[in-house]
């Protein structure tokens, strides 16, 4: 099935320093709606922000080229115990994608421990940038947090939604054999909280509409793309559409892509606050742990479910 790529996902722009990013203002209130209409009808939405320099992005892609050029071996070293969060990659069914995982990001110890083991000979401008970038980042993610909780109507109880730690997940896709359109990665929803991804100007992000149709996105070169997860769905009650994706390859280029995937810390239980659940909003899931859930769907009885369906399965009443 190709993709139709008439449809356009919102974009929303944040200039940071504007009026409009100080909570309470009516710019604030409006940019909240937006967000919220976007995440509700289309699960994801194209972040315009200024803050984020092209030069951090350029240099962050320099880095990350050069450490899939790592050998194999090296790269396999990025190991880690929690699901989706160490080296991904030599799979028959996705031969073209490959990922490293940089846990809790935004730390410069977790990133200087990540040096040692996989690159030890690289200069500290390694963690210098990935550490800038993810900062950046998740103070984008902790900002667009707050305009859920805001928009909801639960500012006054909750600052933000779960306490989460950043992933920084790094991916490549080697281009296809010529004249072939090629699955990247298979269609899924993102079990993390959310996601916000970009791209170095390879285009091949798709994404299904409600409707079923598949689209693919042209962000803009400086732009990201935010993406509902199932857990942000569960804790919405069911309000914040978990949109389905994928990434399809052609021509001859590789594409580089990265992103931040927000994972809840151990120990989150994910339920819908109570004013989420009225009559018209019945409770469409139990309370769930975390963790079980992401064992679950990674787990060999997970893994033959549907991606969209793996959370009904589990937590569905
Ligand atoms: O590479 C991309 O643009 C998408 C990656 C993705 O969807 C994922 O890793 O969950
Ligand atoms: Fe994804």
């Amino acid at each position: 099935m190709g993709s139709d790529s008439h449809l356009q996902i919102p974009v929303i722009e944040f200039v940071l320093d504007s009026p409009d990013m100080t909570r309470g203002t009516e710019g604030w209130h409006h940019l909240c709606k937006r967000v919220q209409d976007a995440c509700e009808n289309y699960g994801c939405f194209e972040m315009v922000c200024d803050k984020i320099s092209s030069q951090l992005r350029a240099d962050t892609f320099s880095i990350i080229k050069r450490l899939f050029h790592l050998p194999l071996e090296t790269k396999l070293k990025n190991v880690n115990p929690k699901p989706f969060h160490g080296y991904l990659g030599q799979y028959p069914q996705s031969p073209l994608y490959e990922s490293i995982g940089l846990d809790d990001a935004s730390n410069y110890d977790s990133l200087k421990a990540f040096m040692e083991i996989m690159w030890p000979t690289c200069d500290n401008q390694f963690c210098q940038t990935m550490q800038s970038m993810a900062k950046q980042l998740q103070e984008l993610y902790n900002t667009i947090e707050k305009m859920i909780v805001d928009a909801y109507g639960l500012g006054e109880k909750l600052d933000s939604i779960v306490e989460c730690k950043t992933l920084l997940r790094v991916m490549k896709y080697t281009a296809p054999p010529a004249g072939e359109y090629m699955k990247g990665i298979a269609p899924h929803t993102d079990k993390f909280f959310s996601t916000i991804l970009c791209e170095d100007q390879i285009s091949g992000l798709e994404i299904e509409t409600k409707d079923g149709h598949w689209v693919k996105l042209f962000p803009s070169p400086g732009s990201f793309i935010y993406i509902v997860g199932d857990p942000l769905m569960a804790w919405s009650n069911g309000r914040m559409h978990p949109v389905k994706h994928r990434v399809m390859m052609s021509g001859n280029k590789d594409r580089y892509s990265m992103g931040i995937f927000e994972a809840p810390v151990e120990g989150t239980i994910i339920k819908a606050p109570k004013e989420l659940v009225d009559e018209q909003h019945p409770e469409i899931l139990k309370a769930f742990d975390y963790m079980d859930f992401i064992n679950f769907s990674n787990s060999e009885k997970g893994m033959v479910i549907d991606s969209e369906k793996q959370v009904y399965v589990f937590a569905g009443i």
